[in-house]
């Protein structure tokens, strides 16, 4: 059986490489989520490749598609906090490095890129489809664990993260020196950590000041906070692809959200209106999360890149078809298809 298994691992590693179906994979309009599915696994392993991570961190090839398995099977099949949405983050991760020349000009280290892209694939191992207050609120094992430190679903996925590592045959940073080996575990830990809303919340002024006050390259504080605007920027990057993209994620991530409002429900507690299926309405929920949240970071992004500024403009293309998307759920609404279906 075992053997079973190795061979369809390692083959899926294999069918990517004469794969010249895949166009424009390093461009910003590519959509990750178009890969085929049984591909994915090798196109990660690509991207290690392309960083020029393999050799510069001397990452066995076998330890690596080991650990990217691992990995992938650390996800559980939630309609949105799944592998395909961690390859998606993954491969933003990729596509800012690639196009930003992150390492070459200096905004980050080589280091910093490794454990951004790891951080990245790991960052929601283990999701159930609920958010940190449900954790709270329903005394899950998790909130047990970790409610005292807040960010709870984040803590979860770290630790799920670091169990791979220390997994036999897994580990990738297996040959870095024991400074490099701390460093790299401090960056994933604040990358994963970075993911988590609150967190974003209280250092998104920090990143406007830090704009507005002039980034410099070699201060330690712009560099973390560099990094934890990246890190959001690759949460949110179903944001910046076209209308077919973000309408789907929009459907995923309402299921999971009417899912878990579902439950609270059922338990006796009143949801969120963004989670009650009875209440919700998507297109204004996602006028006001693109507004309040996801523009203001990307234009954060695009004062420093100007390279960045299509992907402010496609996400304000987005935005206008869910304000039209309103008028046209409210006409329907009335006649009570108030499912997504109607929307292009
Ligand atoms: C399309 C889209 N709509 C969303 C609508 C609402 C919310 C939500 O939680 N609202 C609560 C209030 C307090 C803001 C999140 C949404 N969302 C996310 C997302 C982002 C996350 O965290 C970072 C990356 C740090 C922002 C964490 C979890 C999720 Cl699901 N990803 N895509 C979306
Ligand atoms: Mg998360």
């Amino acid at each position: 059986y075992h053997m079973k298994v190795e061979t369809e691992s390692v083959q899926s590693f294999l069918n990517c490489r004469d794969d010249h179906s895949i166009k424009d994979f390093d461009k910003f309009h590519f959509s990750p989520r178009s890969v085929p599915y049984k591909h994915m696994p090798c196109y990660v392993l690509k991207m290690f490749g392309e960083l020029g991570f393999i050799n510069t961190w001397r990452i066995k090839t076998t330890t690596l598609a080991r650990f990217i398995l691992f990995v992938k099977k650390g996800y559980r099949d939630a309609p949105y906090h799944n592998w395909v949405h961690a390859f998606s983050v993954a491969h933003f991760a990729y596509l800012l490095m690639v196009n930003l020349n992150l390492i070459k000009n200096d905004y980050i280290t080589s280091l910093q890129g490794l454990a951004f892209l790891v951080s990245c694939l790991c960052h929601d191992i283990d999701h159930r489809g609920t958010n940190n207050s449900f954790q709270t609120k329903c005394g899950t094992v998790l909130a047990s664990l970790y409610s005292s430190e807040g960010s709870v679903m984040e803590r979860h996925h770290l630790a799920q993260s670091m169990c791979i590592l220390n997994t036999d045959g897994c580990n990738i940073f297996e040959s870095l020196s024991s400074e490099e080996y701390s460093e790299v575990l401090d960056l994933l830990r604040n990358n994963i950590l970075s993911t988590d809303l609150t967190s974003h919340f209280r250092m998104a002024e920090q990143q406007r000041e830090m704009i507005s006050a002039g980034f410099k390259k070699n201060d330690p504080t712009h560099r973390k906070l560099l990094l934890a605007m990246f890190m959001t920027c690759c949460d949110l990057s179903d944001q910046t692809k076209d209308w077919r993209v973000t309408k789907k994620t929009a459907e995923q991530i309402y299921d999971e959200f009417f899912s878990q409002g579902d439950l609270e429900k059922s338990m006796g507690t009143a949801p969120a209106e963004m989670m009650d299926r009875e209440r919700a309405s998507i297109p204004d929920l996602q006028v006001q999360f693109i507004t309040n949240l996801v523009l203001p970071l990307f234009k954060n992004l695009a004062d420093l890149f100007p390279a960045a500024q299509p992907l402010v403009d496609t996400i304000i293309n987005n935005k206008n078809v869910w304000k039209h998307a309103r008028h046209l759920f409210q006409e329907y609404s009335q006649n009570g298809t108030k499912s997504m279906e109607i929307l292009l």
